[in-house]
């Protein structure tokens, strides 16, 4: 996180010091930052320049408005998988005609909300969604842009549970098996073929994946042209992942040049559903020490945030790097960074080297993206507030929720 830095000892993210966050904001807080953000799509912006393209942020990597937002006027169309993301991309002034919409679930109510917001593309994962969406459409007399969502079957070399793009994972459909789905899309009256997309999972950090995945699509692309299936975008979703401790994730200059060379002469756009890689390391969680609880073989330091508020530790066993805040003078320890969650698997980190005190306030960095987008209120926990700095401006983008948000619509039972 390169906005990240020290000045005399305390943690600032941009000019602005985390401490005073906590004070003033309470914890636990994520804080993202806004050159962090910009950056990282003119990034992407920059690498794919040679290769006309378009950025459909993936929105559930972080769906808060005000990122959404900073995004819309960098030009960013944005990939969807619900109508609670579309909703929220036209809430925050994204461009509809921008959007591509995902998912293997999609009800008759989302693909009605998408016609009428009138979306760039459906990315369809099944037969059956072929034909649930053609009736939709006809129903509305509205005529439906899709592509196909193509398993290439390659293995993406990441942790299984965000693998998408191997024959067990149930996304998309067989790539052999997308020559026939095209031809039946093509003879639908309402639906118009517009593209073919893929997406082989996340944190990838090898690009040889994505350009094997890259190959066998553009292999589809120009069987269906000899098919007289002429295609306007080919879209290779999301899936680049960044440095959480020490990995090497691909260079995105290099994935450009990649693409530019396969896609040198075509005729079709190319369209890419970056997530993590453009906010992973924008944000982190700040978080109390409430406790610290020497043990006879470990000792943990109890925190107020918790796998409600970051689940990836949790759930696949993530690493996120913990510092922090100040500086002690107090000799470090080796701690289990625990939340108050009734769970043993609640936890944020394991044996971290920290010198700390009890109200000591820790980071958990590269927490931009995954993080608050899939918080919950498990125990009764209200999710927390966000804040976005922009070099000495503070912004609150999102209050804390509040107890009476929490349990805002249940009724009781007489
Ligand atoms: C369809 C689709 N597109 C894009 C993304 C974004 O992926 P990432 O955050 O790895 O870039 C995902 C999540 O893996 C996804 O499921
Ligand atoms: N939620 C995952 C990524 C899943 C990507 C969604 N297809 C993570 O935190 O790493």
């Amino acid at each position: 996180m390169n906005t990240l830095h020290r000045i005399d000892g305390r943690l600032h993210l941009e000019d602005v010091a985390l401490d005073t966050l906590a004070e003033r904001f309470g914890t636990p807080l994520y804080v993202y930052s806004r050159a962090a953000l910009e950056s990282a799509y003119r990034a992407y912006a920059e690498a794919f320049a040679a290769t006309p393209h378009l950025i459909c942020y993936a929105v559930k990597a972080n769906s808060s408005l005000a990122i959404l937002n900073l995004f819309a006027r960098l030009g960013a169309g944005f990939d969807i998988v619900s109508g609670g993301e579309l909703a929220r991309v036209l809430a925050a002034g994204g461009d509809a005609g921008k959007v591509v919409f995902s998912g293997v679930g999609k009800t008759a109510n989302e693909m009605r909300a998408a016609l009428d917001a009138g979306i760039l593309c459906f990315n369809l994962e099944s037969e059956s969604e072929l034909h649930r969406l053609d009736r939709v459409a006809g129903d509305m007399g509205k005529v439906a842009p899709v592509s196909f969502r193509v398993n290439p079957d390659v293995d993406p070399k990441t942790h299984p549970y965000i693998s998408t793009g191997l024959k067990e994972n149930k996304f998309g459909v067989p790539i052999a098996e997308a020559p026939a789905l095209y031809r039946l899309a093509a003879s639908l009256p309402n639906l118009k073929v517009t593209g073919v997309d893929c997406h082989i999972g996340s944190q990838l950090t090898d690009l040889s994946p994505l350009a094997d995945a890259a190959d066998r699509v553009l292999d589809l692309v120009d069987t269906l042209a000899a098919d007289g299936i002429a295609l306007r975008h080919i879209d290779l979703g999301g899936g680049v992942g960044i440095r959480y401790r020490d990995e090497t994730p691909p260079d995105l200059a290099a994935y450009g040049r990649v693409l530019a060379q396969k896609f040198a002469g075509r005729r079709e756009k190319l369209l890419l559903e970056p997530g993590r890689s453009l906010v992973g390391n924008a944000g982190l969680l700040l978080t109390r020490v409430e406790y610290l609880k020497p043990g006879e073989d470990k000792n943990f330091a109890i925190v107020d945030a918790a796998m409600n508020d970051l689940m990836r530790p949790a759930l696949y066993e993530a690493y996120h790097e913990i510092v922090a805040v100040g500086e002690r003078t107090v000799p470090a320890r080796r701690y289990d960074i625990v939340g108050p969650i009734c769970e043993t698997g609640d936890f944020l980190g394991f044996a971290r080297d920290l010198a700390i005190e009890e109200g000591d306030l820790l980071a958990l960095l590269s927490a931009g993206a995954y993080g608050m987008s899939m918080a919950s209120n498990y125990n009764s926990r209200p999710r927390a507030a966000e804040i976005l700095i922009d070099k000495n401006e503070i912004h609150l983008v999102r209050e804390r929720e509040t107890l009476d948000q929490l349990l805002a619509g249940e009724r009781l039972v007489y």
